[in-house]
Order: C-alpha cells, then structure tokens, then sequence
C-alpha cells in the first residue's frame, strides 16, 4: 500500500533537488552525504519552502499539484515534524509543550502518547530542567499529538551521544510498531539508519541515488560510496530458535542455517524463541575459509556462495558477496586473498563470523 508519494523540484541558492519516490508504512531513512538535499526534502514536504513543481500526496490526499496549482499550506498538511533542534517553549510545562497545537487531540490520546514515550513523570516539569534525551522524547510526542498522517524527523538523535541515541531508538521502534503513521527519517548514522530503516532513500546532489528495502540496499556492491564506504555491512534475518542460558547465548536460524549470538544484557528485553530478529554485519568482520574449520573460535561458519566480486578502485582490498538462501552476506578481503584462493562467482566458501560480530543489540524485525 502506498501512503506518500512524492515528486518534486525544488530549488535552495544554486542547489536543486529533484526526486520521486514512494514510501509504505514503517520507516524510510532518508540518507546521503552534507548537503545532499536531505533536509530541504523534508522541508519541501511540510510546505516550508516553495517547490517549482510538486506532486505530493499521502494516503491518496494530494497536499500539492503544481499542475492543478494546488498548494496546502503547512498548517493544513497534517505532517508532524521533529527537528534536529526540539523547538520546546521553554516557559510551558511538558504537558503544555505536548498539547501546544495539538489537533482533535482527546485524553485517550495524550494518555497513548505518554506512555509510548515514557513521559508521565515529566509532565509538570519545565523544559530547561530536562535531559537532551528527555527532551527530544517531548518534542516527539508533541509531534504524535497533531495527529499527523506523516512523520518527518530531520535527524532528531544528531545532538545526542551514543548512549542516549541507544535510548531513544527504542521508543521510535514502538511508534513503528503501534501506529501506522509513515516516518520520513533522515540520518547520517548508518547505525540508527540499519536498526530503524524498513525502507531506504540514498540522495545523492539533490537526486535519488536509490530506493528500496533497506536489506536490498545494504546488500548492493555497487553503492560502496554512497552506503558506508569502506566500512559496508548487511543486514540479516534471522529467527531464534533457542536460548542458552549457562552461557548467555541466543541461537538463530537464517535461511536453515545455525548462528551463535549474544543474548541481550541484563536490563534489556529478553528474545524469546520464534522472535524474528535482524542482525548486522560490517564486511571487514567476515573472513573466507575454502573448507569448514575444527578447533577455531569463530562460532559460526556459514557455507556461502559466491555471488559477485569487486575489486577496490585504486585499493588493496576486495568485496565478496556470498548467497546465503535469499540473503546475502559480504567479506572484505584483500585482492591478494582473491587471487592466492582462486575465489570466483559460483564458487562455495565458508564465511566465518565472530560471535561479536553481530551487532550486539539484537532488533526485532518488523514484517
Ligand atoms: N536557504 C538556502 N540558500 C542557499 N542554499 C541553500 C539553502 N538551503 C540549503 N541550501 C543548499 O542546498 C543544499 C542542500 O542542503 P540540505 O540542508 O537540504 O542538505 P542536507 O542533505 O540536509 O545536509 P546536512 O546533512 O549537512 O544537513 C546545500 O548545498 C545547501 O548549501
């Protein structure tokens, strides 16, 4: 189902954006490089900056045809917006910053919205007398009370360290999982980007680069530059089947295959078998064996086929992919590697991966 699409031109100074795409319920990251155009896409899309021709709908409502010179104007968009900076009064409390422009909002909901937020002790508090963390969960449900039918977030973790992000990424999780309002999330961390992003736009000078499953995209060799550079990962799907408790250890079933992992820490939600997970692994941290390994460390020994090679440009090193059922897998190696084992397309390796390899917060995987 299509809830936003959108095609545009807009121009900023000399800059010009011009893209199309669509997005389904879940979260999109909008991810690219400073000055891509990220930010006055999202700006563009709230009716914050005049486009030169715009066809933009949600849901099948059109909120601007240039065409049929149809232009909503912002307040009428019904889009929520988080900014990087959270934009609170400071002279209102919590509860008045929440309500502040609220929209049909009823009890039930600010009640929802409080608790999906983890707000109920902070509500007669002020502002100023809040964590960073704390405050972006504000401007958060500020933004959810509007009763938006978009979600736009201009990189609402950037002015956080990585603790807080850690701590706040759990409650956007929960907005995905409890309502079904499209978020529209722009990144420059790859990290929160392959945690939250069901769906993936890459701008690129103002154009879409590419556009698709967030999997698919972190699989594709060719977006080397664009995706991580030198430092490409994928993201896996896995179930678990089983846990180990003695030694603190999850087993996880990708494509009939057996994976090792960490259990999640004391203090964070348990996985209980049957739970769909996903699971990230940077390339440089999967190396390529010809046959299975005894008497090694490396817990998970994944047989792979090879799917494509690309050698670096100008460099040493070598990406392999390797097909794992549907999914794909990628081993930075060295082209000497390459060469010295003979890898080629169509060829079976083993790919091996340690235990801590797989990023450690294990992410529920939304269908
Ligand atoms: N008001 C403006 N006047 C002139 N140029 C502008 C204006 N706003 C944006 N630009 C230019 O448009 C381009 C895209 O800016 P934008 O803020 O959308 O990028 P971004 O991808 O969000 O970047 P960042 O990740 O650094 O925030 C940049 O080159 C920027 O300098």
């Amino acid at each position: 189902m299509v809830e936003l699409s959108v095609d545009i031109r807009a121009r900023a100074g000399n800059f010009t954006l011009e893209c199309a795409f669509e997005a389904g319920p879940g979260i999109t990251a909008i991810f690219g490089r400073s000055g891509a155009g990220k930010s006055t896409l999202l700006r563009a899309l709230a009716g914050l900056v005049a486009c030169d021709r715009a066809r933009i709908s949600i849901g099948g409502r059109l909120l601007e045809d240039t065409d049929k010179r149809l232009r909503l104007p912002a307040r009428a968009r019904r889009i929520g917006f988080v900014f990087q900076d959270d934009r609170l009064f400071p002279h209102m409390s919590v509860r008045r910053n929440m309500t502040y422009g609220a929209k049909g909002e009823t009890s039930t909901a600010f009640a929802s919205v409080t608790d999906l937020l983890g707000l109920d002790r902070l509500l007669d508090r002020m502002p100023g007398t809040l964590s960073g963390g704390e405050r972006k969960r504000v401007a958060i449900a500020r933004a959810l009370l509007s009763s938006p039918q978009l979600l736009l977030m201009d990189e609402p973790l950037a002015s956080l360290d990585h603790a807080r992000r850690d701590r706040i990424m759990p409650y956007l999780e929960r907005i995905r999982a409890e309502t079904s309002i499209p978020i529209l999330y722009v990144s420059h961390e790859l990290g929160e980007v392959s945690r939250l992003a069901d769906t993936l736009v890459i701008l690129d000078d103002g154009r879409v680069a590419a556009h698709g499953a967030a999997a698919d995209l972190f699989a594709r060799l060719d977006l080397g530059p664009l995706l991580g550079g030198n430092d490409t990962s994928v993201l896996l799907k896995g179930r678990v089947t089983g846990t180990d408790e003695r030694w603190g250890m999850v087993e996880v079933d990708v494509e009939g295959r057996k994976l090792h992992l960490l259990a999640p820490p004391p203090g964070e939600e348990a996985v209980a078998p049957g739970t769909m997970l996903r699971l990230r692994v940077h390339a440089r941290d999967v190396a390529i064996s010809l046959a299975p390994l005894a008497g090694i460390s490396m817990r998970n020994q994944l047989p792979m086929v090879i799917d494509a090679i690309r050698n670096e440009e100008g460099g040493a090193h070598a990406e392999i992919r390797g097909r794992i059922g549907g999914q794909f897998l990628r081993a930075r190696v060295t082209r000497q590697t390459v060469h010295e084992l003979a890898l080629h397309e169509g060829m079976t390796v083993h790919a091996l991966v340690k235990t801590i390899s797989f990023e450690r917060r294990l992410v529920q995987e939304h269908a």
